[in-house]
């Protein structure tokens, strides 16, 4: 079996408010980033699989014939309800050396592409190929790096397999697939989120799968198509986290305090949906300093309530303090610990004035990003 060549890319996002609150059936609204992950999937014809993922100096490669053996009994297939094949990623996790309480980024990308492969391909042929990956988001930062990478293989590896079909036609350049492909992308997205996030809410591959800005709620997602221009900075404070692990110490402090946190989790909900209203009235009538004052407001309360959950860190709040100096207000975004932070500028903040929080706060190169439709 010869996979057709392809080159495809997916969104990192930004989360503006509903974090960890969204695992647990709260909104969600998340935003793409003019930041991607790029995937270059190319046929090969010596017999193997390999990949190759720089960003995390990975290069890996497997025969076909050992690969097949991995591939599941299609009778024991996976338990009623459950959407990941217990039975395969344990198999996959033995195959590759990788024991659960590991969380090294090579070996979760290395298990979330075998698994993606492997589901995809078993009942077939398991083509030989060659799949790269490289990406301008930063690993592990919050900007939904695992998300774009998942994105990126669901749709390379489902185009291999002819379930769906590239979408560029001869002349063009760059084209998107039909909304029934899409959905597809991203439920095998999701699947490669969990082997790297262990109970992902959905969101962050919902967003690198469709782009723009969306409130998400329990799987469903709203595509918000009117939203006002917002300026926001992002800041990596460059410490190094892991999403899986912050997920399940919310989750811990959920089961251990459910009176006192089932409160936080709702009242960032009424953020979530507050935020929704005021982004949604700006659009209607003339902007004002009020909305951006409530804007700001939800911000703060926000990240008081992460901080509740325990997924802060002295380095955000650093970067609170300091944006704070400056009458600019900011918060964590995506699963926090460290990571990368947002703060919302107003139109009258000179690019000056973001340069000069781009040196104090020790920001990478990432810049304001604007949304991207
Ligand atoms: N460019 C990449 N190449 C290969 N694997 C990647 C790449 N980017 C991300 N990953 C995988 O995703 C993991 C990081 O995911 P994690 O969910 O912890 O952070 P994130 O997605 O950047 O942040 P958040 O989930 O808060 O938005 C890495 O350990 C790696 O396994
Ligand atoms: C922390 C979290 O809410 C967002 C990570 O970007 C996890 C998730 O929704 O899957
Ligand atoms: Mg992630």
């Amino acid at each position: 079996m010869l996979v057709k060549d392809c080159i495809l890319s997916a969104p990192g996002k930004a989360i503006l408010h509903g974090e960890h609150a969204v695992v647990h059936g709260k909104v969600a609204l998340a935003v793409s980033v003019n930041l991607r992950t790029y995937l270059r999937i190319k046929a090969t014809t010596d017999g193997k699989v390999c990949i190759n993922l720089p960003n995390i100096n990975t290069f890996l490669c497997w025969d076909v014939t050992e690969l097949k053996s991995l591939v599941p009994d299609p009778c024991g297939n996976k338990e009623e309800g459950k959407l990941l094949n217990a039975e395969l990623v344990k198999c996959l996790r033995e195959f590759a050396g990788i024991t659960n309480g590991n969380l090294d980024t090579s070996n979760m990308a290395t298990l979330a592409f075998l698994y993606i492969y492997i589901s995809m391909f078993g009942s077939s042929e398991l083509p030989s190929l060659m799949v790269t990956v490289w990406s301008e988001l930063p690993t592990g930062a919050g900007l939904g790096s695992s998300a774009a990478f998942s994105v990126c293989l669901a749709a390379a590896l489902l185009c291999a397999s002819g379930a769906i079909s590239p979408p560029l036609r001869e002349s063009e350049h760059t084209a998107r697939w039909c909304q029934e492909d899409l959905e597809l992308i991203n439920s095998w997205a999701f699947q490669g989120e969990m082997i790297i996030h262990g109970n992902p809410s959905g969101v962050d591959n919902a967003v690198g799968t469709w782009g723009g800005m969306l409130r998400f709620l329990s799987g469903k997602i709203i595509p918000l198509s009117r939203v006002p221009l917002l300026r926001i900075l992002l800041t990596n404070t460059k410490v190094p986290r892991s999403t899986k692990v912050l997920v399940a110490g919310v989750k811990d402090k959920i089961n251990k305090f459910p009176t006192i946190m089932t409160p936080v989790l709702d009242s960032v909900d009424a953020i979530s949906n507050t935020c929704e209203k005021v982004l949604s009235e700006m659009t209607h009538e003339p902007i004002t300093g009020e909305h951006y004052k409530i804007l700001e407001e939800l911000i703060d309360i926000n990240q008081h309530h992460l901080n509740v959950m325990g997924v802060g860190h002295p380095a955000l709040d650093t970067l609170c303090r300091v944006t704070l100096a400056r009458g600019l207000h900011s918060k964590l975004t995506g699963a926090g610990g460290g990571g990368c932070g947002i703060t919302l500028l107003r139109p009258e903040d000179e690019d000056k004035e973001m340069t000069e929080l781009c040196g104090l706060s020790g920001a990478s190169g990432l810049a304001a990003v604007k949304y991207e439709s």
